[in-house]
């Protein structure tokens, strides 16, 4: 079972303003039991992408394909996808039990088979001890368990996550995400995770793709992403930093990744002036100013080793390390 988004537009009409185009022709392809993670800046269109697919909102052309079978006229209920949100929307009167099964229930299902259903999708998630509260007297990793589990009971064709962690605490966070590769592996269908957390990206996405401005820039491995990006778009939104980006010297801007700048105190390289120094673990960031154009550049360094603030220094860096693109159209270059 394969999900296919082909050549999707969707674009909100705003009185006395300029149309906002929310998916400016979008392909993508998830293929069966494949996780891709959709990264991007606020409003680059990611939420809009999950409700087309799910058929909360019309597409003003292009269609949603799932198996083959062409959804994009089809009623959301009837579709076969289940969306999961950011706040777990559970009902607060309900008991877990009970929010999980309602899907079922309302569909007609039989309580004793309801129930067993529930306490075996429960059990998955872990979530079987909390069958009997009610949502205010769970954690927020919890809740997101238990709308998990909802989604799941249904047996969806398609399961979308809209930043599922982000009222997640750090602990809980990567405990969630070993959830969510198990729910991936049993369910065995199409996902998208849209997420702004670029280590969950890197750690759970079969394939990231990043939008920006309503379109798609790349879709490829989190490594392919890494390692290559095919527009400063990517360059600057995917990574666990984002990539300095120097000003442009006939034509080409070159890239280089924090980890990756060293900084001398003589040498041939850009003069910058030490603004500020951040902690980051064994390392430290070192945010740093360059003349004469004043471009912010990020220099993460080994603790021990910082210059200090208004310190003058020399960027250099290994040209193997070096990531060029076109000043004019961001597109890498070779
Ligand atoms: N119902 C709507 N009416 C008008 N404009 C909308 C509507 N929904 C979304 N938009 C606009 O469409 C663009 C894409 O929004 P969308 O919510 O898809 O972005 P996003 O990438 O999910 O953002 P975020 O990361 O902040 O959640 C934004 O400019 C947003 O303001």
């Amino acid at each position: 079972m394969s999900l296919r988004i082909e050549a999707a537009h969707r674009a909100f009409r705003a009185r006395g303003r300029d149309d906002v185009v929310a998916l400016d022709g979008v392909d993508l392809t998830v293929g069966e039991g494949e996780l891709l993670v959709v990264v991007g800046r606020s409003g680059s269109g990611k939420t809009t992408l999950l409700r087309v697919v799910a058929g909360l909102e019309p597409l003003d052309s292009g269609r949603v394909l799932l198996d083959g079978e062409d959804l994009t006229a089809t009623a959301p209920g009837a579709r076969g996808v289940a969306l999961v949100f950011q706040e777990a929307a559970l009902f607060p009167h309900l008991r877990v039990r009970d929010n999980i099964g309602i899907g079922e229930r309302a569909r007609g299902a039989d309580r004793k088979v309801t129930e067993a259903a529930v306490v075996e999708v429960a059990a998955t998630l872990d979530v079987e001890d909390l069958l009997d509260r009610t949502p205010s007297e769970l954690s927020g990793g919890e809740r997101q368990r238990v709308a998990l589990a909802r989604a799941m009971i249904r047996s969806p064709r398609a399961l979308l996550l809209d930043e599922p962690l982000a009222a997640v605490d750090a602990e809980q966070r990567g405990r969630m995400r070993g959830v969510i590769r198990d729910v991936q592996r049993r369910l065995g269908v199409p996902m998208i995770h849209v997420t702004h957390d670029q280590s969950e990206a890197m750690a759970l996405g079969d394939r990231v793709a990043l939008m920006d401005r309503g379109r798609v820039v790349q879709c490829d491995t989190p490594d392919a992403l890494y390692a290559a990006p095919s527009h400063v778009a990517v360059a600057r939104g995917f990574g666990p930093l984002p990539m300095n980006i120097l000003p442009p010297e006939r034509g080409v801007c070159v890239g280089v990744r924090p980890e990756r700048v060293r900084l001398d105190p003589s040498g041939s390289g850009p003069l910058c002036a030490v603004m500020e120094r951040e902690p980051a673990g064994e390392d430290s960031l070192i945010h740093l100013v360059c003349a004469p154009e004043g471009t912010a550049v990020v220099a993460r360094v080994p603790r021990g080793s910082e210059p200090r603030p208004g310190d003058q220094v020399r960027l250099s860096w290994d040209p193997a390390h070096e990531h060029r693109f076109n000043a004019t159209t961001g597109e890498r270059v070779a």
